[in-house]
């Protein structure tokens, strides 16, 4: 859809809105060297899990969000308008998915989470900036895009300007990885902000749901 090439009118390198490959116009950056640099540590994957999947995981899921209610109230939140929960048991249609999620994600024996999480942000809901604690999360984070489309933004922990945009298409696979995930800070744009290439990414309510590996122990 987005077209490589608009300007950003953010960050460095204005103007000139590059794509990560030709072909693939899912990721543009401030700087080229930079895009280069987190490219090789970000994967996404389009179409990841059909719409009957998508439904599925739907089905699964909807029951327990709908007790939670939307957290709203504390400006400072790195998340805002949103209800989450984790689970470690799925049914056996979720759970075929998932293990598509960690085969793509994670090496084979692998430490990971077994807790998955999942993250329902409402149409007005947001990310801050922020990186994912290195306490309780490793190397990767893998993250299932469902109900609608959003970018997500990584900005350079280094310098707080530069800056790669991913574009998440509904029930596509995010994984980052290395330097996105500990040296770049990720966030969810808001509707009013959600724009890749220039071209406008409506948000709707969004569900994504995030396999994570653990920590070394080696640290
Ligand atoms: O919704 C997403 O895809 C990202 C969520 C996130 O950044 C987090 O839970 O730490
Ligand atoms: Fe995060």
């Amino acid at each position: 859809m987005a077209a490589c090439g608009r300007a950003l009118g953010l960050g460095r390198g204005l103007g000139r809105g590059l794509c990560s490959a030709p072909g693939r116009r899912l990721m543009l950056g401030s700087d080229p060297a930079v895009l280069e640099r987190v490219s090789r540590d970000v994967e996404l994957r389009e179409e990841f899990v059909s719409p009957e999947e998508e439904a599925a995981l739907l089905r699964e899921l909807e029951p327990s969000l709908k007790r939670l209610r939307y957290q709203r109230e504390h400006w400072d939140q790195a998340i805002h308008g949103y209800r989450e929960t984790e689970r470690s048991r799925w049914g056996e249609e979720s759970e075929a998915i998932l293990q598509r999620v960690r085969d793509a994600a994670f090496l084979p024996g692998a430490e990971q989470l077994s807790m998955v999480h999942v993250l329902d942000l409402e149409k007005e809901g947001f990310i801050r900036a922020h990186v994912d604690s290195v306490k309780f999360c490793g190397d990767t984070i893998a993250g299932l895009c469902l109900l609608s489309a959003g970018v997500m933004r990584l900005v350079s922990e280094e310098d707080k300007i530069n800056y790669v945009d991913l574009l998440l298409q509904r029930r596509c696979l995010y994984i980052l990885r290395g330097t996105a995930r500990y040296t770049f800070s990720h966030q969810i744009l808001a509707d009013k902000e959600s724009f890749f290439a220039g071209e406008r990414v409506p948000r709707d309510r969004r569900i994504s749901v995030i396999c994570r590996n653990l920590p070394s122990s080696a640290g």
